[in-house]
């Protein structure tokens, strides 16, 4: 009989969980949000000699162009000097933020001076470390380059190698899936597909290509601003079927295939490890670097708990892509042909058909824009200048009376006309302006009364009279006889004033006031004028 005293034994049972956890419980715990910054390569206690003495003859050599089709190149660029000592890089590109740095480099957002266009540019770290190293490194700007353009594969546009360092320009996207899963964790199961559908398609045209990535993991994965997957990074790709096969290197433990460790290398590895990003993805869950969980996973064994709020399909390709066996892991085409996959891809495809349209209906209407803006700026507007110049400049003037010189010229444009001087004398005024070019049309003349000093027995008034033809004697509105203008359609106000302008009647009572004729208050007829600059004559001569 067991003695009553002692507590029974608490029954332990294996969590359904098993070794596995989600990445929203680490966070809340306090722990960093990420455990796995790539390993750096090993650090040798002496450098070699050549990287203490560096070939000054490569480490100012000129930037020379990366590519695959041929002999490097040197590479030129329209805000490239090759005089000056600054790089390639700070001549042709401003930094506009430092995006993140991996065990090969640094990535910076950039913008091209010469498109004035956002990129992403990745700058290895360190010099290399020799041509072996060179090789392997420029290797990833070869296959980058190979591939042809697609929506799910991250773009390449140039590569050069400068001072013993690589730059890789890429098209520039908002985060890395790393990120975007450090961010978000409950994804939505519609979102999951999205992904998934948008890294198969990705990954087929790799396959297609005859390339194995062999680093699928959502840091190598990169949302666009629109919300699509890409796949990028291909520091480990492999060609298939040649000799470099053998000489690949594995991944990151915690997405790597099982029989990669046996040396089996080939496209399947690929399809199992985007099983493992999409479990991570659609599951939250924190992966197993290694022990129980990551043999676990790597048999099939993927832990219920988690999957159970996953849909049936979307569980169901999880478990064919982690398949432990390679053989009867399905193909990347074999996943893409699965009826509810198909549906996925054609709902995406429509989607971003949707997008595409939009986009260009945008460039269209801003490109439209700017042409008529363009348009409007270099023909409309100088017409409509030219064509309003010379009431502009006379309005300007008014505002600037400073400009004029209400001088009295008996040389005025009548003589020129023909007129006799006399006729000036007889009280025709030619309030000419001051400068060359108004002197060589003396047709024109305007009164800003605000700049005459009259005299007390002349009131103030603003009529502005525009004269822009010679008139006759007779019917000239400033003759000294006369207060009645007979109005030439070249007579017009040409200034606003305080007063309103009220008709006047000429000795035979009839108004005289036009629309657009000259504006005359009584007080300052053409005679007053005239006896003001008269007046102004002879104090002169007084002095
Ligand atoms: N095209 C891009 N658009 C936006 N961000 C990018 C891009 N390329 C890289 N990044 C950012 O820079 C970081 C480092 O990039 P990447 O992982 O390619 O560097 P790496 O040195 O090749 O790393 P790895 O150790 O994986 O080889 C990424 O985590 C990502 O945040």
């Amino acid at each position: 009989m067991a003695n009553p005293g002692t507590p029974r034994p608490v029954p332990h049972f294996f969590s359904e969980e098993g070794p596995f956890s989600q990445k929203k419980y680490r966070l809340a715990n306090g722990n960093t949000p990420r455990d796995s910054q790539p390993p750096r390569p090993p650090a040798k206690s002496v450098p070699p000699v050549s990287r203490v003495f560096i070939n000054s003859k490569l480490a100012f050599q000129r930037p020379q162009s990366v590519s695959f089709r041929g002999p490097d190149s040197l590479i030129s660029s329209p805000h490239y000097d090759a005089g000056s000592k600054e790089l390639f890089f700070d001549q042709c590109f401003g930094i506009v933020d430092k995006l993140g740095e991996g065990s090969f480099g640094e990535v910076f957002k950039v913008r091209s001076k010469e498109d004035g266009k956002l990129y992403a540019v990745k700058r290895s770290r360190e010099r290399f470390r020799g041509e072996y190293d060179r090789k392997r490194k420029i290797g990833e700007a070869y296959r980058l380059e190979k591939l042809r353009r697609h929506p799910n594969c991250v773009q390449f546009f140039k590569a050069w190698e400068e001072r013993q360092h690589l730059y890789i320009q890429t098209e520039l996207c908002q985060c890395s899936l790393e990120q975007y899963l450090e961010q978000q964790h409950d994804i939505p199961e519609e979102t999951v597909w999205n992904f998934l559908v948008d890294l198969l398609s990705g990954l087929k045209h790799l396959h297609d290509h005859r390339l194995i990535h062999l680093d699928i993991k959502p840091d190598n994965i990169f949302v666009s601003n629109d919300g699509v997957c890409k796949i990028g990074d291909f520091g480990l790709v492999v060609e298939m079927e040649k000799e470099e096969v053998s000489d690949a290197q594995e991944g990151d433990p915690k997405y790597i295939a099982p029989e990669l460790l046996e040396g089996h290398f080939g496209p399947h590895a690929d399809v199992f490890s985007l099983g493992v990003t999409i479990l991570e993805a659609a599951c939250d869950l924190e992966l197993p670097r290694n022990g129980v969980g990551w043999q676990q996973l790597r048999q099939g064994m993927i832990p219920a708990a988690f999957t159970a709020g996953l849909s049936h399909d979307l569980r169901n390709i999880i478990q064919l892509m982690m398949h432990p066996d390679y053989v009867q892991r399905p193909s990347v085409a074999d996943i893409l042909a699965m009826p509810e996959v198909r549906k996925v891809l054609w709902r995406r495809r429509r989607q971003q058909a949707v997008r595409f349209v939009q986009g260009a209906m945008l460039s269209m209407y801003s490109f439209m824009t700017t042409l008529f803006h363009t348009m409007y700026l270099t023909i409309l507007l100088p017409v409509k200048a030219i064509k309003g110049q010379p009431e502009e400049r006379q309005r300007e003037r008014c505002r600037h009376p400073t400009d004029w010189d209400y001088s009295y010229s008996e040389d005025d444009a009548f003589e020129s006309e023909g007129h006799s001087k006399d006729s000036a004398e007889s009280g025709v005024a030619n309030l000419s302006l001051s400068t060359d070019e108004e002197l060589e049309r003396p047709r024109q003349f305007i009164i800003c009364p605000s700049e005459v000093r009259f005299t007390p027995d002349v009131r103030p008034a603003t009529p502005i009279l525009h004269h822009s033809s010679p008139m006759p004697r007779s019917s000239s509105p400033l003759h000294g006889n006369h207060t009645q203008a007979h109005l030439s359609p070249n007579l017009s106000l040409v200034t606003s004033h305080p007063y309103t302008p009220t008709s006047h009647s000429d000795s035979s009572g009839s108004s005289f006031l036009e629309e657009g004729a000259v504006l005359i208050r009584s007080g300052i007829g053409p005679k007053n004028l005239m006896n003001i600059f008269d007046d102004a004559a002879c104090s002169d001569d007084d002095d």
